[in-house]
C-alpha cells in the first residue's frame, strides 16, 4: 500500500548539506500497522513528511496505492493526498472551532450538502468515544481527548493510509495506551494501513505488525515485530528492546543487596527471555531439577507479535552449588541471566 524506494532527502543548510534520509527503502502491505523507530534526529519525520510529500525527497520513489506521487501534477497530488491521513505530535487542532467544526472542516472542504456533514461528524465522534464533546472547543480537552479529535477529523474523507508523526509522545502512558488501542481498533475495523513514527519501543511493541530502525537517515533493520524482537541484529536494536524491558529494583531489595555473596545470603537475578529463550517452565523446572527455591521479585512479561518475552527479577535460595548449576540451566535455555547482587 505504502512503497519507499531509495528515498534520499538533502538539506541545503547556508553552505552545508545535511543528509536527513539516505537511499532508504520500506514497503508497507495493505492492512498491516509498520512502525519506525529511531533517536531523535535519525530522520524519522522528515520520513513520513516523504510519504505524502509533506517534504518533496530529493531523489527516489514514493508509492501510495499504486501511484507514483512524485510524478503526479499538483491537483492528482490534491486528490490523492485525500487518501493519506496524518496525526501529529500536538494534534494540530483549530482552537476558534469546536470539536464538532473540526471534524466537519476537511468534509466542509470537499463540499456536501450540511446534513450529510452532521451525520458523517457524528459518526466519526461515536468510533472514537467523543460524542458528548462535540460542542467543546479543544482547549478545555485533555491530551488524549485532543487526539481523539484529530483522528476523527483525518478518518472524515476515508482514508486508506494513516500517517502518525509521533502520535503519543505527548501522553500519558495511560492515555497513549488508549489511543493505541483506538489506531489498532481503527486499523481492523475500517482495514487502514498505518504508517507511524516513534521514540519508544512501547509503541513498536504494543500495536505493529512490522518495524523498521532508522539510525543517521538510513534503515539498519526491519522485519516482523516478533522477528526483530526475537532476534535482533543491530546493537540499536537491541538498546531498543532493552529499553522497553526496564525493571526497578524494589527499595526494600537495593537496600538489602549486597555485591559479594556471603552466608545466608541467596542471588537476586534478572532474567531477560526473548523469542530465542525456550517457551518451556523453565524456573518450577530449576526448583524442582537443582533442589532451589526462588521468590519472584518483579516482574514484566509480554507479547511482541508471537514472541513472548519480558524480564523478570528473582530471588535464588538453596545450596551455592545448586543455584550455580540453575543459573547455567537458564543460559542453557537462552534466558539472559545476570547476577544483580546478594540478598
Ligand atoms: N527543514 C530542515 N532544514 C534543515 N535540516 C533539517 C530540516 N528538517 C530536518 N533537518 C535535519 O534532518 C535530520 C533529521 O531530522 P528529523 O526531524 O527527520 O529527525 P527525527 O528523527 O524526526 O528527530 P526528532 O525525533 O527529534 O523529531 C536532522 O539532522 C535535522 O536537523
Amino acid at each position: 500500500m505504502i512503497e519507499l524506494k531509495n528515498v534520499t532527502k538533502n538539506f541545503h543548510q547556508k553552505n552545508r548539506i545535511v543528509s536527513a534520509l539516505s537511499d532508504v527503502s520500506l514497503k508497507v502491505p495493505p492492512g498491516k500497522i509498520f512502525g519506525v523507530i529511531g533517536t531523535s534526529g535519525a530522520g524519522k519525520s522528515t520520513l513520513i513528511r516523504c510519504v505524502n510529500l509533506l517534504e518533496r525527497p530529493t531523489s527516489g520513489e514514493i508509492i501510495v496505492d499504486g501511484k507514483l506521487l512524485m510524478r503526479l501534477s499538483n491537483a492528482q497530488l490534491a486528490i490523492e493526498r485525500r487518501q493519506i491521513g496524518m496525526i501529529f505530535q500536538h494534534f494540530n487542532l483549530l482552537s476558534s472551532r469546536t470539536v464538532f467544526e473540526n471534524v466537519a472542516f476537511p468534509l466542509e472542504l470537499v463540499g456536501g450538502s450540511k446534513t450529510d456533514i452532521r451525520t458523517r461528524v457524528l459518526e466519526l465522534l461515536e468510533l472514537v468515544g467523543l460524542a458528548e464533546k462535540a460542542n467543546d472547543y479543544p482547549a478545555s480537552l485533555s491530551g488524549g481527548q485532543k487526539q481523539r479529535v484529530a483522528i476523527a477529523r483525518t478518518l472524515a474523507n476515508n482514508p486508506k493510509v494513516l500517517l502518525c508523526d509521533e502520535a503519543t509522545s505527548a501522553l500519558d502512558p495511560a492515555t497513549t495506551r488508549s489511543i493505541l488501542n483506538l489506531l489498532k481498533d481503527i486499523n481492523r475495523r475500517l482495514n487502514i494501513t498505518i504508517l507511524l513514527i516513534t521514540h519508544q519501543m512501547e509503541v513498536v511493541k504494543s500495536i505493529c505488525d512490522e518495524v523498521a530502525v532508522i539510525s543517521h537517515g538510513k534503515l539498519i533493520e526491519q522485519g516482523s515485530v516478533g522477528e526483530i524482537f526475537a532476534d535482533p541484529k543491530h546493537a540499536l536494536t537491541k538498546e531498543f528492546i532493552a529499553s522497553s524491558l526496564h525493571l526497578d529494583i524494589p527499595r526494600v531489595y537495593q537496600e538489602r543487596l549486597q555485591k559479594e555473596d556471603g552466608e545466608g545470603l541467596s542471588p537476586l537475578l534478572r532474567l531477560e527471555m526473548t523469542g530465542k529463550s525456550v517457551n518451556e517452565p523453565v524456573i518450577s523446572e530449576v526448583s524442582r531439577l537443582f533442589d532451589t527455591n526462588f521468590k519472584i521479585v518483579s516482574a514484566q512479561m509480554d507479547q511482541a507479535g508471537d514472541v513472548n518475552f519480558g524480564v523478570m527479577l528473582i530471588e535464588l535460595s538453596g545450596k551455592r552449588e545448586n543455584y550455580e548449576a540453575a543459573i547455567e540451566y537458564f543460559i542453557s535455555k537462552h534466558i539472559k541471566t545476570e547476577i544483580i547482587g546478594y540478598v
